[in-house]
């Protein structure tokens, strides 16, 4: 069954989780209330990738949550679980080919309503929109506005999912402007133990009652 598109999205980050972090924050952030949860992984370690993924993998079906795997179709299709291209990471079309219909696969559409139309073409489960904020993972990151919120809500039936320096605080207005989802690298995982990652996750989850 295609997975809910509503809640946290978690997003990991190699370096922000070095020295053991990745498996029990990951887990922390699916204890609290993750629905899908991003291996971002930039490195070209095809080994420990593999390992780390297959082992999310399994953490997220535990606790009934949807791994994605970012940038890398043939990582996502070797263990059969969701993927998120960005406008340079290969055509959508063809994971949805290769992924089947029941993926979760989602797209970059920083804060352009075109690249969202293609991307629903394309066969996209959701589209992301962002950075909204100033972001600590990815600074560079096109900006978006919050009224481009209002204007894909009334465009596209597809989840929206808002990323880009979204913490606790600025949250609360993305979602009410349409945000089905909030993904979050920084506010959630740059913490100082499991238990402060499952605190936040489980905030930012109740956001969505
Ligand atoms: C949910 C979500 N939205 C946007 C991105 C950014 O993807 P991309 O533009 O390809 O940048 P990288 O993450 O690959 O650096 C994302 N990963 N997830
Ligand atoms: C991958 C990505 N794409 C746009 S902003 C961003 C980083 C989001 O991380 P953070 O939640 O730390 O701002
Ligand atoms: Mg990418």
């Amino acid at each position: 069954m295609t997975a809910a598109l509503r809640g946290l999205y978690a997003i990991t980050d190699t370096p922000l989780l070095a020295g053991g972090k990745l498996l029990p924050y990951a887990e922390a952030a699916l204890i609290g209330g993750a629905r899908l949860l991003q291996y971002r992984d930039k490195s070209a370690d095809d080994v420990r990738r593999f390992d780390e993924a297959q082992t999310l993998a399994e953490l997220c079906r535990r606790h009934g949550a949807t791994l994605i795997i970012n940038d890398d179709l043939e990582l996502a299709a070797r263990l059969g679980v969701g993927l998120h291209l960005g406008q340079t990471d290969g055509s959508l079309a063809t994971a949805r080919a290769r992924l089947g219909t029941e993926a979760v696969i989602g797209g970059t559409c920083h804060a352009q309503l075109e690249l969202a139309e293609r991307a629903v073409a394309e066969g996209a489960s959701y589209i992301a929109f962002g950075r909204f904020f100033n972001s600590n993972t990815k600074p560079g990151a096109p900006a978006a506005t919050v009224e481009l919120l209002d204007q894909a809500r009334a465009r596209f039936a597809q989840p929206i999912v808002a990323i880009g320096g979204v913490t606790l605080g600025t949250a609360p207005g993305l979602i009410a402007r349409g945000a089905s989802m909030v993904a979050v690298i920084h506010a959630l995982f740059a913490a100082d133990s499991a238990t402060e990652v499952e605190d936040r996750a489980r905030a930012f989850a109740a956001l969505f009652d």
